[in-house]
């Protein structure tokens, strides 16, 4: 507000200062007009018979008759300080006749001055310095017939000029302060309404952040603001509207991200479920793939190696225990098992052939030594054994076996009948088995319960 009125009081202090000295100078000037104009009707107006005879002194009533004249003259305008007719032949001026308040010798110096610039249609002194000096201006004027005779001069009351410039000063300080109060009442109007205009503009900023509802525009009035406000209206409408879509695809994003975390988690789970149901049912095979991998391997009733298993065992065992002091096996036959069945039933028969196997199984080292070789045949493998030894272990099972007792039939006595073999050196497997079948056989034909070793292709009974 300070700022505006400053530019306004240099505005209208400039502008007032130029139209006032623009006014004092063509005050001045219309004054100087004046002057001169009324000078110049001095030689119209005095009669130069009348001045002729007051000159030359011809006729007494002739100055009178001028200054009648002259009252005429000055009587045109009331502002007249005096009015002064000289008569310069010569070249000496002479007061002829004159009127209101006169210098003392009828001209003053600028006047002489003035004079002597010879002008014929008047001269006018210094208008400024009159105004300034506040001293009469003088207008002077050369006139008479042949070689000129008289000068007229015609001052102007030094008051009169400066109550016109008083009033000029006053109406320009009257203008210039009413131009300041005009220019202050309209500035004051135009930034009333500039700022209900910025307020709404600011009102609709604030409303627009904080996504209120937009506030009722004003009256439009037409002005720039006006289109401002519009513009504004519409860029925020644009804006709410791309805000909204921009909300709604969020929205819509959000909800679409969601789903598709449910449904990654829901498939995760799924996965994880199958995976662990996979994994279960690998493990489940792996499991029963061993089993059955054992149980292709065992003998059920027994639990120990099956035959096969045996064969496939006794190539790599009879290799490791090359050089490491013999390799021996030992085939056992229940005797007259047939009758076992027959008298105390395949239940009995099967308990004493577990029986047997625990006896078998106590007396080897490893169990992948000991076998089921048949119905109620068992092997044993003994590496690293010699046939002496073996022999010896043959006759501890067959012993065992013989003190043994099978649960549910406490009176059933079990034999053994044992066949031993070394396996010789570059022999094949199947020979020794072969050998250690026949001393089995002989251990039968020698009365069962008995053990016989088979020496190469000798066979001694060694129980
Ligand atoms: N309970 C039972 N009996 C079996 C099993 N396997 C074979 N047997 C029986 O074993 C008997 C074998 O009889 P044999 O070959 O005549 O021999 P043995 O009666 O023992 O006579 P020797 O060997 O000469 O002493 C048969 O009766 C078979 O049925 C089995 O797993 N359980």
């Amino acid at each position: 507000m300070l700022s505006h009125l400053a530019v306004i009081l240099v505005g209208a202090g400039t502008l007032g200062l130029y139209l006032y000295f623009a006014a004092v100078a063509q005050l001045l000037e219309s004054v100087g007009h004046r002057v001169l104009d009324n000078v110049r009707l001095m030689p119209l107006t005095l009669v130069s018979a009348d001045l002729d005879a007051l000159a030359d002194n011809t006729d007494a009533t002739a100055k009178t008759r001028v200054e009648q004249q002259l009252r005429r003259l000055m009587d045109v305008s009331g502002d007249w300080a005096s009015a002064t007719l000289v008569d310069v032949r010569g070249g000496q001026p002479r007061r002829l006749a004159g009127l209101g308040n006169e210098p003392a010798e009828g001209l003053s110096p600028e006047e002489r001055d003035l004079w002597r610039s010879g002008a014929q249609r008047g001269v006018l002194g210094n208008v400024g310095e009159a105004a300034r000096e506040r001293t009469e201006l003088s207008a002077v004027v050369n006139f008479g017939s042949g070689e000129l005779r008289y000068v007229g001069v015609l001052r102007l009351d030094a008051a009169s000029l400066q109550a016109s410039l008083r009033f000029l000063r006053l109406s320009g300080l009257l203008a210039f302060l009413f131009g300041i109060l005009l220019a202050l009442v309209t500035s004051r109007l135009m930034a009333e309404r500039m700022q209900r205009r910025i307020e709404a503009l600011g009102q609709r900023c604030h409303a627009l952040a904080s996504g209120q509802e937009m506030p009722r525009g004003l009256p439009a009035i037409g002005d720039e603001f006006d289109r401002v406000i519009e513009e504004f209206d519409l860029v925020a409408q644009r804006l709410r509207q791309t805000a909204a879509e921009r909300e709604s695809a969020l929205h819509a994003l959000t909800e679409s991200n969601a789903r598709l975390e449910s449904r990654v988690a829901e498939r995760t789970r799924e996965i994880e479920a199958a995976s662990g149901q996979l994994k279960a049912e690998i493990e489940n095979r792996l499991q029963v793939e061993a089993l059955l991998a054992e149980a292709a391997l065992t003998d059920p009733l027994t639990s120990l190696l099956n035959r096969r298993a045996m064969i496939e065992m006794l190539a790599q065992a009879s290799s490791d225990s090359r050089g490491q002091g013999g390799f021996c096996m030992l085939l056992a036959d229940i005797d007259h098992f047939k009758r076992i069945n027959d008298n105390y039933g395949h239940n009995v028969g099967d308990k004493a052939l577990v029986a047997v196997a625990q006896q078998l199984d106590a007396l080897q080292g490893d169990s992948r030594h000991a076998a089921r070789w048949g119905g109620e045949e068992f092997f044993l493998v003994l590496p690293g054994t010699a046939l002496t030894d073996a022999c010896r272990r043959a006759e501890e099972l067959r012993s065992r076996v013989e003190k043994m007792t099978v649960p549910a039939a406490p009176g059933l006595r079990v034999t053994i009948s044992v066949g031993v073999a070394e396996l010789q050196s570059g022999e094949p497997l199947e020979d020794c088995l072969r050998r250690c079948d026949q001393a089995l056989y002989r251990a039968k034909d020698a009365g069962r319960n008995t053990v016989v070793a088979a020496r190469g292709n000798l066979f001694a009974t060694m129980s």
